[in-house]
């Protein structure tokens, strides 16, 4: 056997794996690592989150990715480059933060890895009948395992896809197996560039658990920043867009996308919700010369009514449900008051802080829990294809030379 495929099926035979989860979101602010010691697989997953940060990316880093990012046209040669730079970089930076940790390399079993999305396109959305889902991350696992000098497991969606999902959201994988709870329902509400959520009830039941895109989350809200309020990269505790008033008129053009008229499951990305997105709704409700506050305050209001109407759909029929959120949306006040205004079954909204999980670092967990199921799992007992959740083992393995 090669020591490699041997030191990985020892690693698949250990209660307790050292797992290192990297997430780079649509935000694009920079590399979520999360250092997990996970106990057990399946529904007796245990996670302690023993080390967590996010490695800013720098100007340069942004300026390259969002030469390609969610573009339907862009530089082939560009794309082709920041594939194994990405996957490089990623490793080196979790190579550095083993260092400041004083962990050594190889007291880690594998690095799950996210890698950086450029293009989402379900098949609603291209709507071109030769071809399927699709989606496309970047960061080459193998460049990232050569870097860190650790075994990698990435390019998670892709099983998911060929399975019959859109590769997203895959949030309910990770939820399912941590985050249920026999005591109450439970909504898992992930606030990024786009905001998704999963359900799941206290019966367990796979018929009626499902995940979500519900739509954005902060991307137009960043991306108007970055162009309006340069060098700023988002609205931080929403200063901005508590200065400005709500315009009704654009409120409603925003809210009237095809999108949110689909049933759930489905997924979405900065490829439909972007600064053209908000300049089709503001020419269509006539408000193209609203100052930039009053469009930060509407923006702010679209993205909480959009959650909040997500939220009130899975709790039309149930008398209690507990929402437990993450994700940077967390930090905007506005939006988290926004929010609560319009459920109006809900007194407050919590965060995954309370179930043992920082809110900052919940996605880059999932990822090392998609790695501990590869590694060690079995089959999805919950796995339900009317909800887009497949019984799939997802990632691809990359070994370090
Ligand atoms: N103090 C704050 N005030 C307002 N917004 C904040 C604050 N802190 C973070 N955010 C928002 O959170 C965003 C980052 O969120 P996060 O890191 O969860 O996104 P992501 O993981 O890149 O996205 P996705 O989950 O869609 O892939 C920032 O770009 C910003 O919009
Ligand atoms: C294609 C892609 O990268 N989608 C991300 C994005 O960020 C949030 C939302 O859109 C979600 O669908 C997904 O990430 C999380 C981790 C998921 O798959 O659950």
């Amino acid at each position: 056997m090669h020591p490699h495929v041997e030191k990985l099926f020892l690693s698949a035979q250990k209660e307790k794996k050292l797992i290192i989860g990297l997430m780079s979101g649509t935000s694009l602010d920079g590399l979520d690592i999360a250092l997990c010691e996970i106990t057990g697989q399946g529904m007796n997953t245990h996670i302690e989150l023993l080390a967590f940060t996010t490695v800013d990316y720098d100007d340069e880093y942004k300026a390259r990715i969002k030469r390609v990012f969610a573009k339907r046209h862009c530089d082939l040669e560009e794309v082709t480059l920041l594939h194994p730079w990405i996957g490089t970089l990623h490793g080196n930076m979790v190579a550095d933060c083993l260092k400041q940790w004083g962990i050594e390399k190889q007291d880690i079993d594998v690095i799950a890895s996210h890698g950086q999305t450029i293009y989402h396109c379900p098949k609603r959305q291209h709507q071109r009948d030769c071809y399927g889902n699709g989606t496309l991350q970047i960061g080459d696992s193998d460049h990232l395992a050569v870097a860190a000098g650790i075994t990698t497991i990435g390019d998670f969606r892709q099983k998911h896809i060929a399975a019959g999902g859109e590769g997203a959201p895959l949030a309910v994988y990770g939820d399912y197996l941590y985050f249920t709870s026999s005591d109450e329902h439970r909504i898992l509400l992930n606030m990024g560039g786009i905001a998704n959520l999963t359900y799941l009830p206290k019966s367990a039941d796979a018929s009626d658990v499902f995940s979500s895109d519900i739509g954005p989350g902060n991307t137009i809200m960043d991306a108007y920043i970055q162009t309006h309020f340069a060098p700023l990269h988002y609205d931080q505790d929403a200063k901005i867009a508590s200065a400005g008033k709500v315009n009704q008129a654009l409120l409603e053009a925003l809210c009237d996308a095809p999108f949110f008229k689909l049933d759930f499951p489905k997924t979405t990305g900065p490829e439909v919700f972007n600064l053209a997105y908000l300049a089709n709704a503001q020419q269509l409700s006539g408000t193209e010369h609203l100052n930039h506050y009053d469009v930060m305050a509407t923006l702010t209001l679209f993205s909480a009514t959009m959650i909040a109407r997500a939220i009130n759909q899975c709790t039309a029929k149930l008398s209690h449900i507990a929402v437990y959120a993450s994700g940077g949306g967390i930090h905007n006040p506005l939006l988290m008051q926004h929010i609560v205004a319009n459920c109006s079954q809900l007194d407050e909204i919590k965060d995954t802080r309370l179930l043992g999980i920082n809110p900052d670092a919940k996605e880059a967990v999932l990822f090392a829990i998609l790695a501990n199921e590869c590694l060690s799992g079995g089959e999805q007992h919950f796995a339900n294809k009317a909800q887009g959740i497949a019984n799939i083992t997802m990632g691809k393995v990359s070994f370090a030379d």
